[in-house]
């Protein structure tokens, strides 16, 4: 590139074949594992090349804390089929950097930080009580039922959505344009993003199926931004506006109110709307709550319960110390938290054991860059390795081992994952704190009222569930089981105090 004028080389990487680059050397399936390894040869920055896009994957967290910070390492990648075959590049999550995305920010602020999110903690004690009773009755269902949880919670707070049959509708809408969203992101995965003229070819041309996939993708996906904020706003009314109902701060008139018989659940949509923010702003940006929140909440509390299954003496050593902080006779909450140091380390090591989003949401540099010795061309995408970082033997003995004490060492505790898993520099993740809430309430309550074990086979030999580090944990057995009469009945007290 022209402002390359030091001639700085690009980072090094593996050997790049003509044309191809490195499209046959980056896997499309658990790409930060190669990635991983390759740190090993080629350093903390690693270039990759597939066919005419500069890829940078930054493997450790000195790095990435050096350089996310900065406005240009802060742009989006839009991939071509989310750009512009289906025009959902306007989301929270993918939007690119700027006056947009500020705007985001500060509507979704005062909703998401340390304090903030404390007005959801009433809230999520019921549905973690609700999902405690469906481990008494349905302890199978654990995994279905940690998504049903999280995506009540995650409706009801962006929306005010109650109602279970409209839930049902909105997360198998937002299910399908997030399977196409993740698809859309890894490296290599729809060629049309690599080669953008594809998309004027006529859609019968063999392997064109991305054009089908795309129109669908984009319906479900409107339907998916305009209609909850179309509930909410039937259930609101509109009222003529007046020097009465105009916001002193900006002279804007209020546009809507919550209908006095309350048959609108005040939500962030609602509280927006009411406030007289731009419409538009609100729908994409709360159609990319649903999909950042969801699937990467229910992720971390799928890794736990496999952690929990595959460690008895862990079991027992977090509910000892329930035991004698929360005692038997109520269920645990946030408060309890910081008097809980064991469970609070097995809550890092669920979150550093298997990093849900293990190659970051993707950046793009905005602009050509120089970091140390090295050429950063402009439209990087630039990965973080939050995988490599959980794997870092500089901070992590022994790093596959799930292993909670090595956050209690005195003096030399690891490296809070906290500070990576969740991105870092301006893109981090806006719900770390919701998440962070909901997670521990799930951990603490499940730990203090249940026994997680493996299940036996026929022949009485315990099956071992396997750990293969993909991001995602497969569907497993575990035995779930009351610890006691006593801790079953303050469950069902507790939801029937509820409802
Ligand atoms: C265990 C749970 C979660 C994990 C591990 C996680 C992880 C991440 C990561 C890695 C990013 C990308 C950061 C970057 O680009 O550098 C991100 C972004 C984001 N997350 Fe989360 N997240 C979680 C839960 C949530 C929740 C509960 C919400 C919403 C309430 C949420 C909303 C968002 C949003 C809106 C962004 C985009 C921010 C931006 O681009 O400016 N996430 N998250």
């Amino acid at each position: 590139s022209s402002s390359n004028s030091k001639r700085l080389p690009l980072p090094p990487g593996p050997p790049r074949e003509p044309i191809l680059g490195n499209a046959r050397h980056v896997p499309s399936s658990a790409p930060w594992k190669v990635y991983t390894e390759w740190k090993k040869i080629y350093g903390d920055i690693v270039y990759t090349r597939i066919i005419n896009q500069h890829n940078i994957v930054i493997n450790s967290y000195r790095v990435a804390k050096e350089v996310m910070d900065r406005a240009v390492y802060s742009g989006r990648y839009s991939p071509v089929i989310l750009d512009k075959l289906m025009g959902v590049n306007q989301g929270f999550v993918s939007i690119n950097y700027g006056a947009q995305w500020r705007i985001y920010r500060r509507l979704m602020n005062p909703y998401m930080h340390k304090v903030g999110v404390g007005r959801y903690l009433p809230m999520q004690g019921k549905s973690t009580c609700w999902y405690l009773q469906t481990l008494l009755d349905h302890p199978e269902e654990f995994m279905e039922n940690f998504k049903l949880k999280t995506a009540k919670d995650i409706t009801r707070i962006v929306y005010g959505i109650t109602e279970e049959g409209v839930i049902a509708q909105y997360i198998s809408d937002a299910d399908h344009v997030a399977k196409i969203f993740l698809r859309a992101i890894l490296p290599g995965s729809f060629l049309v993003n690599t080669i953008p003229q594809l998309r004027f070819l006529p859609g019968w041309f063999p392997g064109m199926e991305f054009k089908r996939i795309a129109a669908d993708g984009r319906k479900i996906y409107l339907a998916s931004l305009n209609t909850p904020v179309e509930r909410v706003k039937s259930k609101m009314v509109r009222i003529a506006p007046s020097p009465d109902h105009t916001n002193y701060m900006t002279g804007r008139p209020y546009p809507m109110v919550i209908k006095a018989e309350g048959t609108a659940e005040a939500s962030i949509t609602s509280q927006l709307l009411e406030r007289g923010e731009d419409e538009d702003a609100v729908k994409k940006m709360n159609a990319s709550i649903y999909s950042a929140a969801v699937e990467t909440t229910v992720a971390s509390m799928n890794s736990f319960m496999l952690a929990m299954t595959l460690h008895p003496e862990i079991v027992k050593k977090a509910q000892a110390e329930l035991d004698s902080i929360v005692g038997l006779s109520r269920l645990p909450n946030k408060d309890d938290q910081e008097r809980l140091p064991y469970l609070n380390a097995v809550f890092m090591e669920v979150l550093r054991w298997m990093p849900v989003v293990p190659l970051g949401i993707p950046h793009c540099l905005l602009e050509d860059d120089e970091y140390k010795e090295y050429f950063m061309p402009q439209g990087s995408i630039i990965h973080s390795n939050t995988w490599a970082m959980s794997r870092d033997e500089t901070y992590y003995d022994s790093p596959d081992r799930f292993w909670p004490e090595r956050f209690l060492k005195p003096g030399e505790e690891a490296l809070d994952p906290r500070l990576y898993v969740f991105g870092l520099g301006r893109r981090a993740c806006i719900g770390k704190h919701l998440a962070e809430s909901s997670l521990f309430l799930v951990f603490a309550s499940v730990l203090a009222t249940f026994d997680i074990a493996k299940v036996r086979d026929k022949s009485g030999r315990e099956i071992v569930p396997k750990v293969d580090f993909d991001a995602r944990v497969k569907p497993f057995e575990c035995s779930i089981k009351p610890r006691s009469a006593v801790t079953a009945s303050l469950i069902r007290d507790a939801v029937a105090a509820d409802s």
